[in-house]
């Protein structure tokens, strides 16, 4: 799926929080055509934003902006929202938080109208914050969580659920407990458990750490997300967090029990192999075993171009593909999966062309 050229059918939009999140949605709406104003804090972010691509600095007639895109850390969304859906009479509002639940249940506490309010969550992101790390493909193939409720007008939703299309992300629809649930499991845990695993490095010599290789980088990777953050999400979260902690810290226990017994630490590892084959693979299909083909890349200007090139003649279809440094030799290497089926023929034709392959 690629980005969805609306004719403006969707604006004037105005993003509130002009950061990773609100420039790349600012970015990917102005690409398709619609209008986007900024709004941040930080002069500064709202500028860079803006030199992006991601909209307008200027603050359009209130009565005309049709949606209000708050994306904000979650400290500042309640306060956002109810600011937009007075300030903006037309406008559907709509926030991308992380956690739903408790912004919903701050808003209705206000006693405010909040019908034109329908929260979403964009799963896609990075570790990383502010406006420069933004682009406008972040959110292509990725789910978009929209959370309609009764009393939401089904053109308001419709709106929201057109700004998740136009994105160019895939729609599912959930209730705010469910999807609260939902990312306890799926992306608050595992932060967490990446954080812990990254924690633990500090102490560890340097000696030890330059034997580091992908898997340890794999598992750490989002621990390096700001902690201000995180510390809101995960507290927004906590009764869910927690459940799947405990269950997590029962497991940690059974692994101490079965860490010198063949048959228990088996069944603990292939726990595991099962439950990283559950997860979707790409556009959300069940997933496909993939295979590795490592290519080496040397340090030549246009080396990783004419390779691309090389791989692309022969019409493979490259599902994914991750690139490392060599942390003796000036080389990187490009490890491209592909269908099992064209894994061989692929390396053949890479070392009649010239490129050498690492084993994996
Ligand atoms: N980081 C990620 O990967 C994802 C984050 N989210 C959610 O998106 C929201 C934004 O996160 P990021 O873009 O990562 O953070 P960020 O730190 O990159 O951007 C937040 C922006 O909001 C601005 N801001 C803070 N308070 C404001 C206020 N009261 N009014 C206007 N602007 C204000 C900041 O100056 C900053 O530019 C959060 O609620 C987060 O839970 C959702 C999906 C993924
Ligand atoms: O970097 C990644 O892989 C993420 O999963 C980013 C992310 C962070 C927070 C969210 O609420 C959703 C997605």
């Amino acid at each position: 799926m690629s980005l969805v050229p609306t004719t403006g059918e969707l604006g004037p939009v105005v993003v509130i929080g002009a950061g990773l999140i609100g420039a790349s949605i600012g970015m990917a709406l102005t690409a398709a055509g619609e209008r986007v104003h900024l709004v941040d804090a930080s002069n500064v972010h709202a500028v860079v934003a803006s030199g992006l691509g991601a909209g307008l600095i200027d603050f359009p007639q209130t009565e005309t902006i049709r949606l209000v895109v708050v994306a904000t850390p979650p400290s500042a969304v309640v306060q956002e929202v109810l600011e937009a859906l007075e300030l903006s009479p037309q406008a559907v509002v709509t926030d991308v938080s992380s956690v739903k639940g408790r912004v919903l249940d701050k808003l209705r506490a206000t006693g405010a109208d909040i019908s034109r309010y329908v929260g979403s969550h964009p799963m896609a992101g990075s570790q990383f914050a502010g406006p420069l790390t933004a682009s406008g493909e972040l959110f292509v193939d990725r789910t978009w969580v929209v959370c309609p409720r009764l009393d939401n007008a089904p053109e308001h939703v419709e709106r929201v659920r057109q700004l998740a299309r136009t994105c160019g992300a895939r729609l599912v629809e959930m209730e705010a407990a469910d999807h609260d649930e939902a990312v306890a499991r799926v992306s608050h845990v595992p932060q967490l458990m990446s954080s812990l695993t990254a924690g633990n490095l500090r102490d560890v010599p340097d000696r030890h750490l330059q034997l580091a290789g992908q898997g340890v980088r794999d598992v750490t990777r989002i621990a390096a997300s700001d902690p201000v953050l995180w510390r809101q999400i995960i507290q927004a979260n906590s009764s869910a967090i927690r459940l799947e902690l405990e269950g997590i810290r029962r497991d940690l226990d059974e692994l101490f029990v079965v860490l010198d017994d063949p048959t228990g630490l088996e069944g603990f590892m292939a726990r595991g192999r099962e439950g990283a084959r559950t997860l979707p693979g790409k556009h959300g299909s069940i997933p496909v075993e993939w295979e590795a083909v490592v290519i080496e890349i040397p340090d030549t200007p246009g080396a990783l171009a004419h390779l691309f090139a090389d791989i692309g003649s022969e019409g493979v279809n490259v599902e994914d593909l991750s690139i490392e440094h060599g942390s003796t030799r000036e080389v990187g290497y490009l490890s491209v999966q592909v269908s099992p089926s064209q894994a061989k023929h692929l390396r053949e034709v890479m070392v009649e062309k010239g490129w050498r392959l690492r084993v994996v």
